[in-house]
């Protein structure tokens, strides 16, 4: 598997304070879907707002061959480069075929509709309300618009900042088995951006454990079956996190 996207040392500040993100790197295989864990203020947002080109970083990000460096994030998002961001925002006030449509604002009309249908094949739960107000959803069903709404950009990475933030349990469920059918039937690539191992680790092939801005743990998905290496894991990077 060739890599898709590089991560080498890269470093996010805001303002004078100490880094956010200290020098991370990363791969990401064509297909592969990486999770970045971490407690809250970990970094795990800055790394994804670094790649998608929404803030300032220093350090070096590679889409295949090509150096992101200079390119803004519209020009990232036609490569394929796109961002679900935490929270959603979705546009309450659109209705879900409006947020569609808003996610394909690059695309030409007849490439633009065909996504959507095929998002709306993915997600039949959003698919009986098309015509409704986004802000009508359940937190589960905004969270697969918020995800649809990216597929409709037609991306090859899909950085997905946790998905499962403010869901019950059961919404959860239903948004991973939602993203293990993408899995299975695509080539799509996922940084996946959790605080949850266990659901995390039905997805991924590699995890990534952050800490005050840096990697401190890898460990691939395989490797964390075994209950006593997951809760070694569990200690030695999350604590109370997982
Ligand atoms: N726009 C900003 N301006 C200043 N500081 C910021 C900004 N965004 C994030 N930070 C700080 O950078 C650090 C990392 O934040 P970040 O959001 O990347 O962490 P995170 O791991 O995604 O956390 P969470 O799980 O809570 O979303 C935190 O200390 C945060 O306060």
């Amino acid at each position: 598997m060739s890599d898709l996207l590089t991560v080498r040392d890269l470093s996010v500040a805001y303002g004078s304070g100490a880094p956010a993100v200290k020098r991370v790197s990363f791969t990401v295989g064509e297909g592969a879907v990486v999770a970045l864990l971490g407690a809250n203020g970990a970094g795990k947002s800055s790394i994804m707002k670094a790649i998608a080109g929404l803030t300032p970083a220093s350090g070096t990000v590679m889409f295949g061959a090509e150096d992101l460096a200079a390119l803004p994030a519209r020009t990232r998002v036609a490569r394929g480069i796109v961002y679900v961001p935490e929270g959603r925002e979705i546009v309450g006030d659109l209705t879900v075929r409006e947020n569609l449509i808003l996610g394909g604002y690059q695309k030409a009309a007849a490439e633009r509709k065909q996504r959507m249908a095929m998002v709306l094949d993915l997600f039949p739960e959003i698919a009986e309300k098309a015509d409704r107000q986004a802000w009508r959803l359940s937190g589960g069903e905004q969270q697969m618009l918020a995800i649809g709404r990216g597929l409709v950009a037609n991306p090859r990475l899909l950085l997905l900042d946790e998905p499962s933030l403010g869901l019950a349990p059961l919404l959860v469920r239903r948004v991973f088995d939602r993203l293990a059918v993408i899995r299975r039937e695509t080539d799509l690539a996922i940084v996946l951006v959790e605080q949850n191992l266990a659901v995390t680790m039905r997805l991924c092939d590699d995890l990534h454990f952050l800490r005050g801005g840096r990697i401190v743990g890898q460990r691939s998905a395989a490797e964390l079956k075994d209950k006593a290496a997951r809760q070694e894991a569990i200690d030695a990077y999350l604590g109370a996190a997982a």
